[in-house]
């Protein structure tokens, strides 16, 4: 027979396991790691509550916990602690320590923030680490040689020339470009890197960019949400069904690539856009002595030098990426189908997303900074005069404004915010020598650190000049990382500020642009690479003498 004083005892026994049972978790948990809470003890940051520490801090929308995060920068100085939940979470914005981080070579693991872009991009080398990366990355990083990059010249201009012509249909309206230098930094990657032909392919930009961009929204959900964390639960909502949806339609792009390029390689066909270099050295002196002369190399315009900057790289052929990694493939060396898979999807993603964010970002800037954009056209009339002619290499570095003009955009509206190591060891920083403790997340503020104060006054203001020569040479190399820097620095630094010069120029030379919008009304969102929630809006008047 029922009795109340059984349901009652029930209750109490529940109750007191509801409340015993996390209590004493926390306190195995804090006993467990003494020494991360010692060392996190040392570190700055907001107070927080237990177990959930500052998650209450950070919720809403991803553009409102950016915003809170970037408020809460500001209360701090170099180094803030941050903890969700059990895990530590330390933001590094000061150069020096930074370099730290950078420079070093054991603490090159990706934070696990990471893992959810697997399913999409594998075991690519964003994501992948160890022995796989080390291998994976001497192998790419030399199919981005000046020496490469420059025979690619005439796919950029071409490219360009048509996007220029798409752009007739939106003269006088107000529109967002983003979905147009997604278009061109897309099919160009497609003609270059991966030496295809987008048209045989059938390939369809919107429809492909149109999934990163969700890609991305959803991988930044599990980010800042933490329930959608979980596999198993994220993969049984909508968004599990959606971002299945989307990775298949990236997948069956890569595959189609391998497919079409498998077939030209039977018919023996070399790829037709590339060309192949046999002496490499012999060009390289030229390049040097410019690297030498100007101190510029290739967007780490304060002269940082890494794996991408060695002058020798062999006297056998090489070619590009996507050639060289089929290659290695069918000899039977370091590269499996998968893994060539993984790095297509990896470099489409990569190579795309971020330069279509700063053309546009750049385009925005030019709109809103109208003297800046007439002293870029005076540069481009003397090195072109009246001509349509294409973009040269050597006019390339002619393009100095320019040049410090796609810097500045870099600067301030740096297309990858954060990025983010997991420590397996402890690691000792400069400021205050606080030591940081394994398992730490360690995000590296890029946004925060192209703000700082002391090294860009007035750094809210677009400045092109920030970029002159005394001004980045008083400034350490790790002020300005918008690729990175040291062993896990961007593969594609140079080829990217190659295309942006050409795209950008060619735009010009035939376009006026302005906008309705000022700087002030932007509004910014981090998902994984920035962009603008409000659209990237410009309107367009062709030259008289274009
Ligand atoms: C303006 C354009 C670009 C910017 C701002 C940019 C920025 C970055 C940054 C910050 C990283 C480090 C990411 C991290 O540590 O989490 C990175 C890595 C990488 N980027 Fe870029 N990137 C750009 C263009 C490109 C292009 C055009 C390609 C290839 C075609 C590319 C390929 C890669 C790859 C493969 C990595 C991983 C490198 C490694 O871990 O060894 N990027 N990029």
């Amino acid at each position: 027979m029922f009795r109340m004083t059984d349901w009652t005892s029930d209750l109490q026994t529940v109750a007191f396991f509801a409340a015993v049972v996390p209590l004493l978790y926390y306190v195995y948990w804090r006993i467990a790691n003494r020494r991360l809470l010692q060392l996190a003890a040392k570190i700055p940051g907001p107070p927080g509550l237990p177990l959930l520490g500052n998650l209450l801090e950070f919720t809403g929308s991803p553009t409102e916990i950016f915003e809170k995060l970037v408020e809460k920068s500001y209360q701090y100085e170099d180094v803030i602690k941050v903890w969700f939940g059990p895990r530590l979470f330390v933001f590094l914005t000061n150069p020096v320590d930074i370099e730290v981080l950078l420079t070093s070579t054991e603490h090159i693991e990706k934070s696990v923030e990471y893992d959810f872009m697997k399913p999409w991009l594998g075991d690519g080398l964003l994501i992948s680490s160890g022995q796989k990366w080390f291998t994976h990355r001497k192998v790419i990083a030399q199919t981005f040689h000046l020496n490469i990059l420059r025979s690619f010249l005439g796919k950029f201009n071409e490219n360009a020339k048509k996007l220029v012509k798409y752009f007739e249909d939106e003269t006088g309206n107000e529109f967002d470009c983003r979905r147009y230098m997604c278009k061109y930094t897309a099919e160009t990657l497609i003609d270059t890197v991966m030496g295809a032909d987008k048209d045989q392919l059938g390939f369809e930009s919107p429809v492909y960019s149109g999934a990163t961009t969700k890609l991305c929204e959803l991988v930044h959900l599990r980010h800042t949400k933490l329930h959608f964390r979980s596999d198993l639960l994220f993969n049984s909502t909508k968004h599990g069904f959606e971002h299945k949806k989307f990775v298949s339609l990236v997948h069956d792009f890569s595959a189609k690539v391998i497919k079409f390029k498998k077939s030209q390689r039977e018919l023996l066909k070399p790829s037709p856009f590339i060309e192949k270099f046999d002496d490499i050295r012999k060009e390289d002196k030229s390049l040097t002595h410019y690297e030498k002369s100007t101190g510029i190399s290739y967007g780490q315009s304060s002269g940082l030098k890494d794996d991408l900057d060695n002058e020798v790289i062999g006297r056998k052929k090489k070619c590009a990426f996507l050639d060289t990694l089929l290659e290695k493939e069918a000899n039977r060396e370091v590269f499996s189908m998968k893994d060539v898979q993984d790095q297509i999807d990896t470099l489409m993603f990569e190579g795309h997303d971020t330069t279509a964010g700063v053309s546009s970002m750049f385009l925005c800037l030019m709109a809103t900074n109208l003297d800046v954009q007439a002293k870029c056209v005076e540069e481009l009339e003397k090195i072109f005069g009246d001509s349509d002619r294409d973009v040269t290499f050597e006019d390339t570095y002619e393009m100095k404004y320019l040049e410090r003009c796609v810097m500045e955009t870099l600067r301030i509206y740096s297309p990858v915010p954060v990025i983010a190591r997991n420590l397996k060891k402890e690691l000792t920083l400069v400021t205050n020598n606080i030591t940081l403790p394994v398992s730490t997340t360690v995000i590296v503020a890029i946004f925060k650190l192209h703000r700082r104060e002391d090294l860009y006054p007035n750094s809210e203001k677009f400045n092109p000049d920030n970029f002159i020569q005394e001004k980045t040479a008083a400034r350490s190399f790790y002020s300005f990382i918008p690729f990175s820097a040291g062993p896990r620095s961007c593969v594609g630094r140079k080829y990217a500020i190659l295309k942006l010069k050409v795209v950008l120029s060619t735009i010009l030379r035939n376009y006026q642009i302005t906008t309705s919008c000022p700087m002030e009304s932007w509004k910014l969102q981090a998902d994984i690479t920035l962009k603008r929630t409000d659209g990237f809006k410009i309107k367009l008047i062709p030259r008289k003498n274009a």
